[in-house]
């Protein structure tokens, strides 16, 4: 068959490409110190080494190249910190020149042009509104003020798995639980009412599902910027289209339903104002000279509701799954609740800060199963110095959380669940000790920290206060599923083996249900960048030890 003489020039072009793409990540003849840079392949750089599971791919190849890294993801040159050391010089040393973060195609659009907290670029508009949001949500005295909520959702959760356990299917799934509890809470203190419930609560419910789903997904537009077309073939783009518009539909009608009602006057002086009248507040008397649109507001909402959800209930998930496999450990915790709860018919949030136990398993369970394995990705603002190298302005970093946690010279055993580890030891979650950086650190640092814990705390202590949890019969502590998985941008939520977590007459029955973020990449086009596209998706790799590595 004659090939038309075109269809040589696809390959041409490659080919140069190829070769600049190997020159360029190659080689480093500046009189830049730069960190070491695995090979990588023409046009896709280091993509293809990424996995399925990027934070374990990530520490493998920091182990053979040291714990600061330059890797090049597309065209884009990404730094890789697997080292406390690394940590600490960059949300330390250097937090205020790595204080911004890169942008992302799938944010923007999703975040009206990432407008909230977590994205958006260091500046003044991003120290307003985290000052907002921290000042009238998340801060101490705030987070004290929504105790009775706090109380209230996990009683309801108490109940239901009574109702479970008292029902002929006995078949209760936790995770479902665990969701709905997060979700209720932030609902409750920032948007004043939950929104699960009915045909529209539905709706809102699946909507959030997919933002979070959206915000896993991988983007090649960001890393290949001439390759941003397969987004649109691929089907993303409109799905990206699509949720926004819901989602902007669904905080347009929580917002009117708060204007209506102070129009209206139909709520007494005496009722706490939720987060969403207070933003209007700020918007009505432009009180603090920062002139607060309506976009800026409605992304605030939906930062602390994603936020709020998200992070949480995989916390809480990861602690039961662990106590299941640890019977000492739960009987301990239930020792300890047992006793400081004698006389009393209910745990309070009075009683949490004198169980040492209770807190060393959260902490303990944080440190295995970091629910950002590896945090949100930073920006340099400048040039700076990272331990002995030279890293340009606008260079992204990835701080590998999962991998720090693993380091033999930080932590005993880093493999084994132990909580007594932190029984008399003074590290905490709080961004001061970078062997656990579950919240991360620094400027940056989550402002949601306290918020989240004391809602594991009570729940998990009420828990256990209720209930004897046991694996089923013929289920074996070994059976369990407990790979973790990436559950961030920058690489996206690959393949993912969802293991749902039920419960049948308090004892733990898994099923396996096998979900899939990339099932609109198209990959059977014939080129041979499709090609490359499909090696990178699909390759996955097995689990390594760790071994210390040295910069310089
Ligand atoms: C177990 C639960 C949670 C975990 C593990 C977690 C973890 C994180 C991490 C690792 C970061 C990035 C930190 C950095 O770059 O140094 C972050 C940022 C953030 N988190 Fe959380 N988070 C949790 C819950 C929450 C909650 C409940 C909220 C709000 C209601 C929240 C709001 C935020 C916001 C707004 C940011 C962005 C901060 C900024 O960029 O200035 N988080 N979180």
């Amino acid at each position: 068959m004659d090939l038309p003489w075109y269809s040589l020039l696809i390959p041409l072009l490659v080919f140069i490409f190829f070769l600049h793409q190997w020159l360029f990540t190659t080689s480093n003849t500046g009189q830049n110190k730069l960190p070491p840079s695995p090979k990588g392949l023409p046009i896709i750089g280091n993509l293809h080494q990424l996995g399925s599971h990027p934070h374990r791919s990530l520490h493998k190849l920091s182990e053979k190249h040291g714990p600061v890294m330059l890797l090049h993801l597309g065209s884009k040159p990404v730094v890789v910190a697997s080292s406390v050391h690394a940590a600490r010089d960059i949300m330390r040393t250097h937090d205020l020149v790595w204080s911004s973060r890169p942008k992302s195609s799938i944010v923007d659009r999703l975040f009206y042009g990432s407008k909230n907290v977590g994205f958006s670029p260091f500046g003044e508009y991003w120290r307003q509104v985290r000052s907002i949001t921290v000042l009238h949500l998340l801060n101490n005295k705030r987070v004290q003020s929504f105790r009775d909520v706090r109380e209230k959702e996990t009683a309801n959760i108490i109940a239901k798995i009574r109702q479970g356990c008292d029902s002929s299917s006995s078949v209760i799934d936790l995770r479902d639980l665990f969701c709905s509890l997060t979700n209720n809470i932030i609902s409750r203190v920032a948007l004043g009412r939950k929104y699960n419930e009915g045909e529209s609560g539905m709706n809102a419910k699946a909507t959030l599902e997919q933002l979070l789903e959206l915000l896993g997904v991988f983007s090649i537009g960001d890393y290949i910027p001439w390759l941003e077309w397969l987004n649109k073939i691929s089907g993303l783009d409109i799905r990206v289209e699509k949720v926004a518009k819901e989602l902007d539909a669904f905080l347009e009608m929580v917002i009117e339903e708060h204007m209506t009602r102070n129009k209206k006057e139909e709520y007494h002086e005496s009722e706490a104002k939720d987060f969403v009248d207070v933003l209007l507040e700020i918007q009505n008397e432009k009180e603090i000279g920062f002139p607060i649109q309506r976009d800026s507001l409605k992304v605030i909402l939906l930062d602390v509701f994603a936020a709020g959800t998200d992070s949480t209930y995989p916390a809480l998930e990861w602690t039961m799954t662990e106590l299941l496999r640890h019977p000492r450990a739960i009987e301990t915790l239930q020792n300890e609740v047992q006793g400081l709860a004698q006389g009393k018919s209910e745990i309070t949030e009075d009683d949490l800060g004198n169980m040492q136990y209770l807190q060393a398993v959260i902490k303990e369970s944080l440190r295995l199963h970091p629910p950002f394995p590896l945090l949100l990705p930073r920006e340099s603002r400048e040039d700076v110095k990272l331990l002995c190298y030279d890293i340009p302005a606008k260079t992204q970093v990835i701080i590998n959380a999962w991998a720090i946690r693993r380091n033999p010279l930080s932590w005993d055993d880093p493999e084994e669940y132990r909580p007594e580890r932190f029984l008399n030891s003074n590290i905490d979650v709080k961004g001061v000790n970078f062997e656990l950086i579950p919240f991360g650190a620094g400027r940056r640092g989550c402002p949601g920290r306290t918020f989240v814990v004391v809602v594991i705390e009570l729940a998990l202590a009420k828990l256990v206060h209720k209930f004897n949890f046991t694996l089923p019969e013929g289920l074996r502590e070994e059976d369990l599923d407990m790979t973790d998985d990436e559950r961030r941008p920058i690489f996206g939520r690959r393949k993912r083996n969802d293991v749902k977590k039920s419960f049948q007459n308090s004892t733990a029955v898994y099923n396996m249900d096998f979900g899939s973020s990339w099932e609109e990449v198209t990959v059977n086009t014939s080129t041979y960048v499709s090609h490359c596209l499909y090696i990178f998706l699909f390759k996955d790799f097995l689990i390594y030890e760790q071994l210390d590595g040295h910069c310089c």
